[in-house]
């Protein structure tokens, strides 16, 4: 805010009572009043709005203050002054207040700006009737609580801010201060005024009462008053007999935006008359001396002040503004601020319009002329220690706020986290991982033989179920149960009509069609998964074809260690962010180990295990040899480290069955050890693959090269035709308990994805099921 001078009105009292009786002439009037631009203007000009002129006495003997001297005799004259805003005699209250400035001080206080209004003059001159009142004509005081409390209601209406008002009362009788607000002994014991590097001057100790509304407020500053000193004198009956402030501490909040504070106040000085002792006959003379004291040191101040350019150094420290005695009492010390300083401050001085003190008008106009022309820096305030506190709180409250809102984040995201894993739906980076690892651990891929899924996930994208298709998965589930309810009353009740009989011709020729094309994963136990059926003249083909299952094996395969090492890439991704690795990842990388190992084996019994169950059908010995090849290549690959391993679990082979055993916990070890081999069984390390060129005496291949004299391969041959035999088994009940669940989790939707990614693929799940019911 630019510099401003102070706001110095001017309030010419009637004559009293007394005054009219012994019919004293006026020798002071407005002669104009400015009230009218007082409101509008604030620009330094603007200070000599209002005209008050005095009439100076001339009994031609002495001097006045202000007579000119003419020709030996002082000539009768005037003296005007130019205050921003001067009051008539006839003036009432409310008329003062709207043009006191009093109402923009009010306005800054809410802004954070400490602002004072003070009344001064000489005793009996209104002063306090001016800033008090009367039970009828309550005072500018009043008037200000009532006005500062409307003005904090509508301003906080408007820009969402929260105001508390708290109130201060002190009297500086006899160069002491003392709290209007206590009582008792407090009330008698004087408050010490102290000095503070950057807030400058204040009463330690002081009481602060808080007030909620107009009434409270006022009923605290009417119990304040009663106890200020006062006392009868020749010139005013009631007269004060100390320098009365009332301090209104106005504290807002912004409630919104940066949540900023401000901590605004507006003093109101009703400052004690001075007083000539032989005009007022006070009989209390160090009251007095005080009283003229404070005032006088105030008029040095002022002086001090205009001389210094009108202003006060930055900074109340004694280093600066050496010539100003403000120290000197301690009225000084607290106004100085409002003196040139950082405060914005208005006054009012009031003049007894009375010929018989026209020397003290004088006296009085000239010190308001002087004040006028001091310039205040109005600066916002802050408590440094208020600031401190008040930011600190709000920073825990937005740290509560935030705190709150991250726990709902992650209750959030760990509800999206089972969601998507229950319904196979990816989520996140990793959560969408996690969806594809599931999928396919539970059999949900195109490359594990299930057939044509939909086109997201033939493209290696995943699945998205949204609410839309889950809907219409409902819907036709819905459809669908009926059908089949209906089918199964039928089937119930024997009434397998021609249609059902025909319609079940044509699912099972469309099963048996996609079964060939290696497009439909069959959930019935009586149909393996991935044995491709012999033909029924010729040899059955051992090794992998385009239209063999072994081929999407493969595929998967390959998936799976893609699948694996993104896996470990979003482990280490979710590691370095130092986020928890979720531990359905952990889940999956042990059944992605898992599966691995059972498509490995599973490839190899599609050729092996059907072999082995024709090997009868066998004479020529042709099917046997290409048997003992196959299982030497496996074991070659085994000693070679073919398999990935690193879950701990080896698959141990002994006799004619197979048991899961932990490891050491060595990956290492468990790496290299991927099938356990039988600890009987030779090896031949020189020529493991070389089949065609070895045989044994009995004239069956011999792969390994070995001395069978003992008969040693006939029996590992079994044995292993046992052990292999009992593993696909238990692989074949493994997918399809896997599929039954799958089909319970995922509804028709899933199912037929799984499935087929039509219709009567869900149909005929439906259909395999009924008949495995049945069974
Ligand atoms: N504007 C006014 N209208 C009517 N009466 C007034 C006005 N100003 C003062 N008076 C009356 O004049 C008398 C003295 O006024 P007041 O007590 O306010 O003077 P003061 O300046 O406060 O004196 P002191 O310094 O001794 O306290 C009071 O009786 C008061 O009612």
């Amino acid at each position: 805010m630019p510099p401003q001078n102070i706001h110095v009105i001017v309030r010419v009292r009637p004559l009293n009572t007394l005054e009219k009786k012994r019919k004293v002439k006026r020798s002071c009037k407005v002669v104009r009043t400015g009230v009218d631009e007082s409101e509008l203007d604030l620009s330094p000009n603007r200070a000599r709005q209002g005209l008050v002129q005095v009439e100076l006495p001339s009994d031609g003997r002495r001097p006045q203050v202000g007579m000119r001297k003419s020709g030996g005799n002082f000539d009768k004259s005037y003296k005007q002054y130019h205050p921003a805003v001067a009051f008539p005699p006839s003036s009432t209250q409310q008329e003062v207040f709207q043009s006191s400035n009093l109402p923009s001080l009010i306005n800054h206080s809410m802004n954070g700006y400490r602002t004072t209004f003070f009344a001064y003059g000489q005793t009996g001159a209104g002063k306090t009737f001016t800033v008090l009142g009367e039970d009828k004509k309550p005072g500018l005081l009043f008037r200000a609580v009532n006005y500062l409390f409307k003005a904090t209601k509508l301003k906080s209406e408007k820009e969402n801010m929260k105001f508390t008002v708290r109130l201060s009362a002190i009297e500086l009788y006899n160069e002491q201060c003392f709290d209007l607000l206590t009582t008792g002994h407090a009330r008698l014991k004087p408050l010490q005024v102290r000095e503070h590097n950057k807030q400058g001057y204040y009463v330690d100790r002081l009481t602060g009462i808080r007030c909620i509304n107009v009434n409270q407020c006022i009923h605290t500053i009417k119990g304040a008053v009663r106890q200020r000193t006062v006392g009868g004198h020749q010139m005013n009956a009631r007269s004060s007999r100390s320098h009365l402030m009332i301090t209104l501490y106005v504290d807002g909040t912004y409630l919104t935006g940066t949540g900023a504070s401000t901590f605004g106040r507006i003093t109101i000085v009703d400052l004690a008359g001075s007083e000539r002792l032989k005009d007022t006959k006070s009989g209390n003379v160090k009251e007095s001396g005080f009283i003229n004291k404070s005032l006088y040191t105030l008029g040095k101040v002022i002086n001090g002040i205009s001389k210094n350019g009108g202003t006060l150094l930055p900074g109340t420290t004694r280093r600066h503004n050496q010539n100003i005695p403000f120290r000197e009492s301690v009225l000084t010390k607290l106004l100085v601020q409002s003196l040139g300083g950082d405060n914005m401050c208005a006054m009012c001085a009031c003049v007894s319009p009375g010929s018989h003190v026209t020397g003290e008008t004088v006296r009085t106009l000239g010190f308001a002329m002087m004040v006028n022309g001091i310039m205040n820096h109005p600066s916002i305030h802050i408590d440094e220690q208020e600031k401190l506190v008040t930011d600190l709180k709000k920073e825990i409250e937005k740290l509560k706020r935030e705190n709150i809102q991250l726990k709902h984040m992650v209750i959030e995201v760990s509800q999206e986290a089972s969601l998507a894993s229950s319904k196979g739906v990816g989520g996140g980076n990793h959560l969408g991982l996690v969806s594809e690892i599931d999928r396919l651990v539970v059999g949900g891929d195109a490359s594990v033989g299930v057939g044509d899924v939909d086109d997201d996930v033939g493209d290696g994208e995943f699945f998205q179920f949204d609410d839309e298709d889950e809907e219409v998965c409902e819907e036709e589930e819905e459809e669908y149960d009926e059908e089949f309810e209906e089918e199964e009353e039928d089937y119930d009740e024997g009434k397998e009509g021609e249609e059902y009989e025909e319609e079940e011709e044509v699912f099972e020729e469309e099963e048996e069609e996609e079964k060939n094309n290696g497009h439909y994963y069959d959930v019935d136990e009586s149909s393996p998964p991935v044995s491709p059926k012999p033909s029924e003249s010729g040899s059955p083909s051992l090794f992998p074809t385009a239209s063999s299952p072994m081929k999407s094996n493969i595929d998967t395969s390959q998936r799976i260690v893609q699948l694996k090492a993104m896996l470990t890439e979003a482990k280490m991704q979710l590691e370095s962010d130092g986020d928890e690795i979720h531990p359905h990842i952990l889940q999956l990388e042990n059944e992605l180990e898992d599966l691995q190992k059972e498509l490995q084996l599973s490839a190899q019994l599609a050729g092996l295990g059907v072999s082995l169950e024709d090997s009868g059908e066998d004479p020529d010995g042709e099917q046997q040899r290409a048997l003992e090849a196959m299982i030497a290549a496996t074991m070659s690959a085994a000693a070679g480290g073919a398999g990935v391993g690193g879950n701990g679990r080896d698959y141990e082979v002994q006799d004619s069955n197979y048991t899961e055993s932990e490891s050491d916990g060595d990956e290492g070890e468990s790496e290299q050890a991927h099938y356990s081999e039988p600890e009987s069984l030779p090896t031949s390390p020189e020529n493991p693959n070389n089949v065609s060129n070895t045989s044994n005496t009995s004239g069956r291949s011999n792969p390994f090269n070995w001395d069978d004299s003992q008969g040693e391969t006939e029996n590992w041959r079994n044995m292993w035709s046992n052990s292999l035999r009992i593993l696909s088994q238990d692989l074949e009940e493994d997918d399809a308990a896997a599929k039954l669940g799958v089909i319970d989790q995922l509804g028709g939707e899933g199912a037929r994805k799984l499935f087929g990614g039509k219709k009567k693929a869900t149909k005929m799940t439906k259909r395999k099921l009924k008949k495995k019911n049945r069974k």
